[in-house]
């Protein structure tokens, strides 16, 4: 539907976000829910810096799906920061989905996350979601969701619903979207339709080239990346049937040890992560790309208060 014609009677339409433990499959979940890349998967914890919006649109609702962070302990500025959005968006939305993993125990990480969530004071509506259920055998899913269901007397809360769901089989997705959709109030449509997002592309590609980047790399350099998008552009005198869209972006770390490491030996790695993203950013904007990529180090910018505004934190 369009913002211009009129809305069906029932329309629903609203916000939700997931939640869970880093790697609790938020993203992956978020992906198969609207049915294109648009938030950040890895195999590395806590990749989701933006709060990045994927848009579900049916005939009888539409649910816009809100990918936030992971709360960590805040060591730096950056940190507080990102708790702080997360706590604000949390309690702008209508449900949130909590993503507990069937192929891990519910443990204090699970329980002091809910237990923030109980403590706001605007509680928006709980759904729990038992994610990764290609994992696990029934009987291990039945004892999670045993776990699941004693949340409730133990933090004081109210789950709307409990479903096991896989986003890598696809088994319930639409399970998901029913039962989030049923917990929105009833209302016009937010956007047009088709649109999948409303992210502007520069963060998108800026997305997609820090999770090429992430890839592979040690499990404490996460934190010191960060990637802006200088410029893009569609080049100019090209036939329209062969479009071929220039970007140039920067990949900041922290030291110059990491920068060693980013580019790799003669080059191998920058190159490696350029070629990856760039056809990951052809596919996702279905144009043709030619990227340039460098490595800039900037110390310390995870404290630096300039440099967290400058790059949009
Ligand atoms: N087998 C299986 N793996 C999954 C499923 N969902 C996610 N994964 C995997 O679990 C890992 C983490 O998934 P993400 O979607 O990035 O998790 P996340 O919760 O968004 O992680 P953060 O951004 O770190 O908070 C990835 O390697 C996914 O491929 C699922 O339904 N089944």
């Amino acid at each position: 539907m369009t913002t211009t014609e009129p809305t069906p009677e029932g329309f629903r339409s609203g916000f939700a976000c997931f939640v869970g433990r880093p790697n609790a499959g938020k993203s992956t979940l978020t992906n198969a829910l609207v049915g294109s890349k648009i938030a950040i998967t890895s195999s590395k914890p806590q990749t989701t810096r933006h709060v990045i919006r994927g848009i579900v649109t049916r005939p009888d609702a539409q649910l816009v799906l809100i990918d936030t962070p992971g709360l960590h302990k805040p060591r730096t500025l950056l940190g507080e920061r990102l708790n702080t959005l997360v706590h604000d968006t949390w309690s702008e939305v209508d449900v949130i989905g909590v993503c507990l993993p069937a192929d891990q125990r519910v443990g204090p990480g699970d329980t002091h996350l809910v237990s923030e969530i109980a403590a706001l004071p605007k509680r928006p509506k709980l759904v729990a979601l038992a994610t990764k259920s290609d994992l696990v055998s029934g009987d291990r899913m039945r004892q999670h969701l045993l776990a699941i269901a004693g949340l409730e007397e133990k933090l004081g809360i109210r789950w709307e619903h409990v479903v096991p769901v896989s986003a890598v089989s696809g088994e319930q997705v639409d399970e998901v979207a029913d039962v989030l959709i049923s917990l929105l109030p009833e209302g016009p449509a937010y956007y047009p339709d088709g649109e999948v997002t409303d992210e502007p592309t520069e963060t998108l590609v800026a997305e997609l080239i820090r999770e090429c980047a992430l890839e592979g790399v040690r499990d404490e350099l996460p934190h010191s990346i960060v990637v802006t998008v200088e410029e893009m552009g569609l080049r100019e005198d090209r036939p329209a049937d062969k479009p071929l869209l220039d970007i140039y972006a920067n990949l900041i770390v922290e030291r110059d040890s990491q920068k060693g490491i980013m580019i790799g030996h003669k080059g191998s790695r920058l190159k490696e992560v350029g070629s990856e993203a760039r056809q990951q950013i052809s596919r996702l904007l279905g144009t043709p790309v030619h990227l340039d990529l460098r490595v800039k180090v900037l110390k310390e910018w995870q404290r630096d208060p300039k440099y967290l505004n400058r790059l949009g934190f």
